[in-house]
């Protein structure tokens, strides 16, 4: 396999990368710049199943940051790995090995309350609104749930459900006609909305978009796109952007990381990426793009 190519200050790395690359993943000093997010040697396996003590690995050594107001998007072909890394980012997954910095603290070290505390300005949202809220919660319910497992204004129903009224209105859903319906009584758009309000609520400086748009049709991906846009430029929030989907990643991020089997084999700003890949998988990937538009 090539050696990763990065184009970036803070190069993005895969284990084994170049010696500068090594060199910019080493633990901050005092007084260096602070990434609002740093991923350093992450490993993971997973057990093979019916391979008795086989473990298959799927991420090799993954290192790279999201700064503030950032929108990076993370592409790769199917089963590259990149899902598992928003997992582990969002808490919902361990890894084998590695660190990751939020904005300077080791994460990954800390435990229980402590740990939940420093988490909670990484949230995640999903591909599938249809599975990710429980039909039988109101509205105001689910956007309220991470509230209520945070113990955030616990015993002061009042201020939750203004909390709730903000986070609706800021996605664009009028709470009185929103707060008391349920999932199945919404459509695909108004369920993604309601996805990104539970995220916003915990008032998060990093979403974790895993695929949001994919299941939407164009028109209302174009408008979750300019919704989250909106709420990053408002609320200072920056975006690792889980897709597919090249097109969109020129349109919606500033930067882009190319995952190959566990491996970051490219990064750097998205125009250049896309319009001068470096490396043989990226060159493909983009290449496929192309051979796809023909049709
Ligand atoms: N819980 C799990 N147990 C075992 N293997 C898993 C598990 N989760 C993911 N994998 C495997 O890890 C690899 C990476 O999966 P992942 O979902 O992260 O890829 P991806 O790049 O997000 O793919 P896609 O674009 O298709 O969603 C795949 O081979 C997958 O089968």
């Amino acid at each position: 396999m090539s050696a990763p190519n990065s184009r970036q200050n803070q190069p993005d790395s895969a284990a084994g990368a170049s010696h500068e690359a090594a060199a910019a993943a080493e633990p901050l000093r005092s007084g260096q710049a602070q990434s609002l997010l740093r991923i350093e040697g992450l490993h993971k396996t997973y057990a093979v199943p019916g391979g008795r003590s086989r473990r298959s690995e799927v991420l090799r050594g993954i290192e790279f940051t999201v700064e503030e107001n950032e929108t990076v998007g993370l592409v790769g072909a199917s089963g590259a790995g990149k899902s598992t890394v928003g997992r582990i980012i969002a808490g919902l997954e361990r890894p084998d090995s590695g660190a990751m910095l939020f904005r300077g603290t080791d994460i990954w070290k800390l435990r229980g309350k402590q740990r939940n505390e420093a988490m909670r300005p990484i949230q995640m949202i999903f591909q599938d609104p249809y599975e990710s809220l429980s039909p039988w919660m109101t509205i105001e319910q689910l956007v309220a749930e991470p509230l209520v497992i945070q113990r955030v204004q616990a015993g002061n129903p009042a201020a939750r459900r203004e909390m709730v009224r903000q986070a609706l209105s800021e996605v664009s859903l009028q709470p009185d006609r929103y707060m008391n319906r349920h999932p199945h009584e919404l459509s695909g758009g108004e369920r993604q909305r309601v996805g990104l309000a539970r995220a916003f609520i915990c008032q998060p400086q990093l979403i974790i978009a895993d695929e949001p748009t994919s299941m939407l049709d164009p028109s209302l991906r174009l408008e979750l796109l300019e919704l989250m846009n909106r709420l990053r430029q408002r609320h200072n929030i920056a975006y690792l952007f889980i897709t597919h989907d090249i097109a969109l990643t020129r349109g919606f991020c500033n930067r882009m990381i190319v995952l190959d089997q566990g491996v970051i084999v490219e990064s750097g700003p998205t125009e250049q990426v896309i319009d001068e890949p470096q490396h043989p998988f990226t060159q493909s990937l983009i290449g496929s793009l192309l051979e796809l538009n023909r049709f």
